[in-house]
């Protein structure tokens, strides 16, 4: 397990392939106490090619002029209003503290259908690669599945208890892949911000950053701000991949397993340039029942910190119920 420096948010990076035994154990207690771990991207990551790839068909997107991408907007398709580009405006993660939407742009895509396609127009940068996208979202989903198998022997469930439940062949998800653009802009007041504060709604979000480009802020459990590194182990080669818990997966493990707050602020210095993000969301099916978690060190930990008797719904209706609080378009 690797270290950071001082300052920043005190991440572990962990090294979840087969070489490490303890993996389950660790990343468990990275996520119960920081909600945020980094995996080092090694044979059980994604090819820093691919991820590079990404990046490129991003970059290519969000420089078409804006007439393009309104014909992809998250106004334009049947799919429902999660999917598509969402224009500079449209979004403000954090609505009861932010006056002014987040700064950025962003174009979210679900996961294809059984038959490969996909029920939103898309731009022609991804038509063009879909197969790069598609194997990137593959890659996602392989490595989701692998933090989760890990997370239920940690749990000492049995080892697909969790990934039964996010098997896509199986139902449709609310799982997200969603490139983020965050333009350098000389006309930002004190008052706004890249990303407001919020936790992620799913299970757990996978999250590729660029060197070069921070911003991203977690709340650390003594309420202050902290910067995560993009690099954490400062050794360049293959980044580690960002990995957070959502609230979904804090409240299906009665708070054990923490979703922590974060947000994305401007760089000190002027402007502070372009930051491209892409964020792979993982949910559960939409029709996974929200039952407990069948595992003892659950149940002690609800014991121990009085949890409260919920209401078992649908992943669906867990999703729903965030989403209509964040976006300003109905
Ligand atoms: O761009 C980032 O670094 C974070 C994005 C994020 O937190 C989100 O979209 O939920
Ligand atoms: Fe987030």
């Amino acid at each position: 397990m690797g270290s950071l420096q001082e300052g920043q948010a005190q991440i572990p990076v962990i090294d979840i392939s087969a070489a490490n035994k303890n993996a389950p154990a660790e990343l468990l207690d990275a996520a119960c106490r920081f909600g945020f771990v980094f995996v080092a991207n090694n044979d059980a990551g994604i090819s820093p090619d691919l991820i590079s790839k990404v990046f490129d068909i991003s970059k290519e997107f969000f420089a078409l002029p804006n007439e393009a991408k309104q014909e992809v907007s998250i106004a334009s398709n049947k799919a429902g209003k999660n999917h598509g580009w969402l224009s500079q405006g449209v979004e403000k993660l954090d609505p009861k503290v932010q006056k002014r939407p987040d700064v950025k742009e962003a174009f979210n895509m679900p996961l294809p259908s059984s038959d490969g396609t996909f029920e939103q127009p898309l731009p022609s940068p991804i038509t063009n690669n879909l197969p790069t996208v598609t194997t990137f979202q593959s890659a996602c989903s392989n490595l989701c599945n692998l933090i989760l198998t890990h997370f239920a022997t940690a749990l000492s469930i049995a080892p697909d208890w969790f990934t039964r439940r996010h098997d896509t062949t199986r139902g449709p998800s609310g799982t997200i892949f969603r490139l983020l653009y965050y333009p350098q802009t000389s006309t930002k007041t004190s008052i706004d911000i890249r990303a407001g504060a919020h936790s992620d709604y799913g299970s757990i979000t996978c999250l590729f950053q660029l060197p070069g480009q921070p911003g991203l802020e977690i709340k650390t459990p003594e309420g202050n701000w902290a910067p995560v590194p993009v690099d954490p182990l400062g050794q360049g080669g293959p980044l580690p991949i960002l990995v957070n818990i959502g609230d979904l997966l804090e409240d299906w493990t009665g708070g054990l397993l923490k979703s922590t707050k974060h947000r994305v602020v401007f760089p000190k210095e002027d402007g502070g340039g372009d930051r491209y993000s892409i964020a792979y969301f993982c949910h559960p099916l939409d029709e996974a029942l929200l039952e407990p978690v069948p595992s003892e060190v659950v149940e002690e930990f609800v014991r121990r910190n009085g949890g409260k008797e919920r209401k078992v719904i649908t992943a669906k209706d867990h999703l729903m119920e965030r989403l209509a609080a964040t976006y300003s378009v109905k």
